[in-house]
C-alpha cells in the first residue's frame, strides 16, 4: 500500500542552476520549525532548490552556497537564541569575522517569533539580523516579527491566530517578492497548491528478521551514515532500553490492563531513565484545576559540580493512548500493516527534531510514541489531508478551511475548540493517508516543566561530594526531581471536555512507572558560584504553578552555610484560594528572612468598604489590574518594603502565566520604585529594571 492511485498528482520542482534557497530555523517548542517547513514548501513550489534545517545543522560556509537564505527564529529565555542555534550563532559572532564582509554574497530575510510581554521582545531575530548585516549580508526582503500577544484588533486567547496575524501577510508578500525578484523562466509556472510535493523521506516495511536501521542518505540515495538503535544505546549509556524493567506495574501481572500507553523507553540522546515515586493531586477534588506534585527519582545523571536548580526544566515525553492509536489505524485502513516494522531513509538534513525511533519499531509503535495525533492540526496538515481524500465535498471543505485570507474559519474549526488531528480525521472519513506519508503527522515534542525543587536533590547519598572537578557520584546515587504540573483540561465550544496529551498522560501515570526524562539547563541569569547569590535580596512574584521555579531558587539559596547570611526575600504569590492553591504554604514559615504576601483572587477579604469602593471606581474607570487581589496590587501596597530591597541590587524573579501578568507586574514594580523614591518618575523607572547594576530581572512565564 503506497500512494493511493486517486491521490492528487505529485509534482517535482524543476531543478534550475543557481536557484538555491536555504532555510535555517531556531526553535524551542516547534512554532518556528513549523513556519520554516511551510516556507520551504512555498519556495519549492517556486522551483527553488530548497534545503531546510535547524541552524546548528549548518556551518557558516554552507550559507555561501545558496543564492538566498531565510532565517526563522524564536526568542527564548531572557532574550536568548534557541538552543538549536548556538553553534552557528557562536561562529557568526567570532570577533575575527569583524570587518571581513565575509557574507557579502548572502542575500537573506528573517522572521522572528516572540512575545511582547517579555522585556526583550524578539531579541534573537534582531540580534541575528544585526550580525548578518554587520558581516556584509544584504536583505532581499523585509524582516517579520510575530508576537504571541498580538491581537490584531480582536481579543483572542489563540496563540496560533496571534502568530498568524503577522506571519500570513508576511508569507504572502515574501512569495510575491520572490516571484518578482527571481522570476521563473518562460514556460515554467509555480507548482499549484493542488499538486502534492514529493516527500523528503522514504518509508518501507521490512521483513520481521534483522535490525531496523534508521538511515540518513546523502540525498543521492547513498547511505552516508548508518546508526542503528544498538549503537545509539551504547553511545548514551545512561539510557536503558531493557524493556523487561520498563513495564508499568500493571503490565507485570497482566491482569486488568487499563488503557494506558506502554512504558517502552525511547532512545533519546542525553535523556535519563527515571522512576515516578509520587504523583499526588495537591488541589482539592472540587477545585477547578488538577495540580499535581510529581516526583521522579533517577540514578546518577552524571552531574558535574554544583548546579543551580532554579530555572532548570524537566522534559517529559508523553505518549498516545492505545485506544486512540487503534482508532487512527482503523480510520486510515492500516490494520494490515500496523504490526510491521518500518525502515526510513531520510534525505540529508530532513530528519525532524525530537524524532527518536524505538528499536524495531512497528507502525503502531511509531504512532504510540512518536506522532502527536491529539495535537490541534496546523493549516499545513489540513492542506495535506486534502490531497488524500477522494470525496470532492471533503476536498472542497478542506480548501475552504485552509484559505489564507482574513477568515477565521480555520481557527473556528481547529484551535478555538481545540479539535485534535484524530477528531478532524474522523470528521473527514474519506481521507486515507498512506503509511508512506506517516511523517506528515506532527512529532510528539517533549513538554517542559520547571523543576520545583532545588538545594541538594540527592537521596540515599548523604556522602555525595559536589566538586567542580570530576563527577564523584557512584551508581548508587539517587536524585530527586520534582515538578508542579497544572493539568490542562479544556472546556471549549465543543461539549466534549478535552485535555492535553501530556496532561492526560500525567494524570494517569502510575507511581513506579519507569519513564524517560530530559533535563534542560537553567535559563536563569545568575550563578550559584557567585557568593552574592545567597546574600542579595530576592523579590519573587509568582502566580499559580509559577511558584515552582521560585521554590527551587529558594531551596538553592538555602544551601548557604550560614543561614544568617541569607538575604531578605519577599514573595508575592497570586492564586485563587488560600485553601486550594496556595502551594507549599506550609514550607514558607521554615525559610529564614522570608516574607510572603499572598494575593487570593477568589477569596473574600476583610478590607474596608472605603477601599472596596475605591477599587470598584478604579475598575470602572478601566484602570487595569487595580484589583486588590492580584500580585500587582500587593506590590504597590508594599512599595516601601519593595523599594528598600530595590536599593540593594536584588534578584527579581517573575514566574507564572504569560499574558498580561508579566507586564502588569513590571508596571507595579516601576510604580513601587517611584513610590519609594528609588527613581524620580515612571520614565526613569522604565529602563531601571533592565540594568544589571540595579538588579537581575528574570522572567519565566509560559
Ligand atoms: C521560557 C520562555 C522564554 C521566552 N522568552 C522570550 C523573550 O525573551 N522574548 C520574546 O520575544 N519571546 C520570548 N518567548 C516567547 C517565544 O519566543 C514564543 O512563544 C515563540 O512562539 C516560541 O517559538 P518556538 O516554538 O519556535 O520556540 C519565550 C517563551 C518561553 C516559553
Amino acid at each position: 500500500m503506497g500512494e493511493p492511485v486517486l491521490a492528487a498528482s505529485v509534482a517535482k520542482p524543476t531543478t534550475m542552476e543557481g536557484r538555491n534557497l536555504i532555510l535555517l530555523y531556531g526553535s524551542e517548542t516547534g512554532n518556528g520549525e513549523e513556519i520554516a517547513m511551510e516556507l520551504a514548501k512555498m519556495a519549492e513550489r517556486l522551483h527553488f532548490n530548497t534545503v531546510v534545517g535547524e541552524m546548528d545543522d549548518f556551518k557558516l560556509t554552507d550559507l555561501l552556497r545558496y543564492s538566498l537564505a531565510i532565517f526563522v527564529t524564536s526568542t527564548t529565555g531572557q532574550g536568548d537564541m534557541p538552543k538549536n542555534t548556538t553553534t552557528l550563532w557562536k561562529s557568526l559572532r567570532r570577533t575575527k569575522l569583524n570587518n571581513t564582509n565575509c557574507l557579502a554574497s548572502v542575500k537573506f530575510s528573517i522572521f522572528g517569533l516572540g512575545d511582547s510581554s517579555y522585556p526583550k521582545f524578539n531579541w534573537a531575530a534582531r540580534k541575528l539580523r544585526v550580525r548578518l548585516l554587520q558581516l556584509g549580508a544584504s536583505e532581499f526582503f523585509r524582516p517579520g516579527e510575530a508576537d504571541e500577544r498580538h491581537e490584531n484588533g480582536r481579543l483572542t486567547h489563540n496563540s496560533d491566530y496571534r502568530l498568524d496575524s503577522i506571519y500570513l501577510p508576511w508569507y504572502q508578500e515574501l512569495r510575491e517578492s520572490l516571484l518578482s525578484q527571481f522570476p521563473l523562466p518562460k514556460g515554467i509556472e509555480p507548482i499549484p497548491d493542488d499538486a502534492q510535493l514529493p516527500p523528503k523521506y522514504n518509508i518501507r516495511l521490512v521483513p520481521s528478521t534483522g535490525s531496523v536501521k534508521d538511515k540518513i542518505t546523502n540525498g543521492e540515495g547513498h547511505v552516508s551514515q548508518v546508526e542503528d538503535n544498538e549503537q545509539l544505546a551504547a553511545k548514551f549509556e545512561r539510557m536503558s532500553t531493557d524493556s523487561e524493567s520498563t513495564e508499568a506495574p500493571w503490565q507485570k501481572d497482566g491482569t486488568d490492563v487499563p488503557d494506558f500507553p506502554p512504558a517502552k523507553l525511547l532512545p533519546i540522546p542525553g535523556s535519563f531513565t527515571a522512576q515516578v515515586v509520587c504523583n499526588k493531586r495537591v488541589t482539592p477534588e472540587d477545585h477547578w484545576q488538577d495540580v499535581r506534585h510529581i516526583e521522579f527519582e533517577l540514578r546518577s545523571p552524571g552531574r558535574n559540580g554544583a548546579m543551580s536548580f532554579a530555572g532548570q526544566t524537566l522534559l517529559i515525553y508523553p505518549k498516545n493512548y492505545p485506544k486512540d492509536v487503534q482508532k487512527l489505524i482503523d480510520l486510515m485502513g492500516w490494520s494490515d500493516v500496523a504490526e510491521q516494522r518500518i525502515e526510513i531513509d531520510w534525505a540529508k538534513g530532513t530528519r525532524p527534531r525530537d524524532y527518536h525511533f524505538l528499536k524495531d519499531a512497528t507502525i503502531r509503535d511509531a504512532l504510540t510514541h512518536n506522532f502527536d495525533i491529539s495535537a490541534v492540526p496546523k493549516r499545513t496538515f489540513l492542506e495535506f489531508m486534502a490531497y488524500h481524500t477522494t470525496n470532492p465535498l471533503e476536498k472542497e471543505r478542506l480548501h475552504e478551511l485552509t484559505q489564507r485570507g482574513d477568515s477565521d474559519e480555520f481557527y473556528d474549526y481547529t484551535s478555538r475548540p481545540r479539535r485534535t488531528i484524530l477528531e478532524v480525521l474522523e470528521d473527514f472519513p474519506g481521507v486515507k493517508i498512506p503509511y508512506t506519508r506517516l511523517l506528515e503527522f506532527p512529532i510528539i515534542r517533549p513538554r517542559e516543566f520547571s523543576l520545583c525543587n532545588g538545594g541538594d536533590p540527592t537521596v540515599n547519598a548523604k556522602d555525595l561530594v559536589i566538586s567542580n572537578e570530576q563527577d564523584t557520584t557512584t551508581s548508587t546515587d539517587v536524585y530527586k526531581f520534582e515538578i508542579l504540573a497544572a493539568l490542562v483540561h479544556y472546556r471549549t465550544i465543543i461539549r466534549k471536555p478535552r485535555q492535553g496529551l501530556c496532561s492526560r498522560y500525567l494524570r494517569h501515570l502510575p507511581v513506579g512507572t519507569t519513564v524517560q526524562i530530559g533535563i534542560k539547563p537553567p535559563s536563569s541569569p545568575f550563578s550559584m558560584d557567585d557568593p552574592s547569590f545567597y546574600s542579595r535580596p530576592l523579590i519573587g512574584v509568582a502566580t499559580g504553578t509559577g511558584i515552582a521555579p521560585f521554590r527551587a531558587l529558594l531551596q538553592d539559596r538555602c544551601l548557604v552555610q550560614d543561614q544568617q547570611q541569607l538575604g531578605p526575600t519577599l514573595l508575592f504569590f497570586g492564586c485563587r484560594n488560600a485553601a486550594a492553591d496556595f502551594h507549599f504554604q506550609e514550607e514558607w514559615g521554615t525559610v529564614p528572612n522570608l516574607t510572603v504576601y499572598p494575593a487570593f483572587s477568589r477569596d473574600n477579604d476583610s478590607s474596608s468598604t472605603e477601599e472596596e469602593t475605591k477599587l470598584a471606581l478604579q475598575r470602572a474607570a478601566g484602570i487595569y489590574d487595580a484589583g486588590k487581589n492580584y500580585v500587582q496590587y500587593q506590590i504597590r501596597q508594599h512599595a516601601a518594603k519593595v523599594g528598600e530591597l530595590l536599593r540593594q541590587n536584588p534578584i527579581i524573579v517573575v514566574c507564572g502565566n504569560s499574558g498580561r501578568m508579566p507586564k502588569s507586574v513590571r508596571e507595579a514594580l516601576e510604580d513601587a520604585a517611584v513610590g519609594s523614591g528609588v527613581v524620580a518618575d515612571r520614565e526613569e523607572a522604565k529602563g531601571w529594571f533592565d540594568r544589571k547594576e540595579n538588579c537581575v530581572y528574570w522572567q519565566e512565564t509560559w
